[in-house]
């Protein structure tokens, strides 16, 4: 199967990789077309743009940081809607809110082509071992096209009806999750101050009812400020603003997601944005230094 590829930061390079690697023929593009050279070495075809990619595959999945440039690959000069005609499906992976896909599937459609949204849960090694979980909505005949792409990138797909479904599910998980880091930040720290080896705190978190991947993989990396990124911090806080939204929309109040969504910011402000999101940690050692 020959398949196109938009996007190669940390999440579209392991993809494209893991497709590569698994005997699909990958086309790829990326604004800054240098980091394509790492795929060409492993048997992937460069296009110069986006629409040069569209042209030549009959899917297209496109993995881009925020809804800004997923809509500008999508609309701008020699972008997707250039090429995209019936017969061609276009798959957005990104993390994008509900009308950002929206206006992406209205413009894909109105030229004839498929457009499924499908967010993925999962990070960077997911991403690098085939273990996301895909959150695909829109055109069912796509869905279906795509399975065997799907079926090597992740380990469980799911199909959630309309364009939308699949954005309001990567966002509300997403909430949850910046949630939990936060709480988990300041758990950490109230453990510290008040006296205790948080790496005891780690254990006994790993044996009770709360214990998580996202504690135990992170958790020794932040006691050692080691914020390598596998998922950055802005694309984090980008996150906790879309759910906030969209819990405007539903009128649904949610204090603890618009505190964790400042601590995010203030994260931000402190240049920790390249930094992975677990970084957060670090707003609570300021109140340290400041008191
Ligand atoms: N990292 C993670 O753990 C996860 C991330 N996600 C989501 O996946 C998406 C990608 O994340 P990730 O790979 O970590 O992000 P990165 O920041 O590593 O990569 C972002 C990609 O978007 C491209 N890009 C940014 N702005 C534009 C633009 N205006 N026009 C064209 N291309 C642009 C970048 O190109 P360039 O190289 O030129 O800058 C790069 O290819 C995000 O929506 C994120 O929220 C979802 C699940 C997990
Ligand atoms: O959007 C990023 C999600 C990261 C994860 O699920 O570990």
């Amino acid at each position: 199967m020959e398949v196109g590829f938009l996007g190669l930061g940390i999440m579209g390079k392991a993809m494209s990789m893991n497709l590569l690697k698994n005997g699909f023929k990958v086309t790829v593009w990326n604004r800054t077309l240098s980091k394509c050279n790492e795929l060409v070495a492993h048997g992937a075809s460069i296009g110069k743009t986006p629409a040069e990619v569209i042209n030549k595959c009959t899917i297209t999945i496109a993995m881009l940081s925020d809804p800004a440039a997923a809509l500008s690959v999508v609309l701008d000069k020699d972008g997707v809607l250039e090429q995209i005609c019936g017969g061609k499906g276009y798959i957005d992976m990104s993390t994008v809110d509900p009308e950002t896909s929206c206006k992406i599937n209205e413009a894909i459609t109105s030229k004839g082509g498929r457009f499924l949204e499908a967010p993925v849960s999962g990070s960077k090694q997911p991403a690098e071992t085939g273990q996301l979980v895909i959150l695909a909505a829109g055109d069912k005949a796509l869905y279906e096209a795509a399975i065997p792409a799907f079926d090597i990138l992740g380990k469980k797909s799911f199909f959630l009806g309309q364009v939308g479904n699949g954005a309001k599910m990567k966002l509300v998980v997403n909430m949850i999750m910046g949630s939990m880091m936060n709480a988990f930040s300041e758990g950490l720290t109230l453990a510290d101050r008040s006296g205790l080896n948080p790496h005891d705190l780690l254990d006994v978190l790993d044996l009770g009812a709360i214990a998580n991947p996202m504690f135990k993989g992170k958790g020794p990396a932040m006691l050692q400020n080691n914020y390598s990124p596998a998922f950055p911090l802005k694309h984090q806080q980008k996150d906790m603003r879309l759910a906030l939204a969209l819990g405007d929309e539903n009128s649904v109040p949610m204090p603890v997601a618009a505190a964790s969504n400042e601590a995010f910011k203030k994260a931000r402000s402190m240049g920790l944005g390249d930094m992975d999101f677990s970084a957060v940690f670090e707003t609570l050692k300021v109140l340290k230094h400041s008191s």
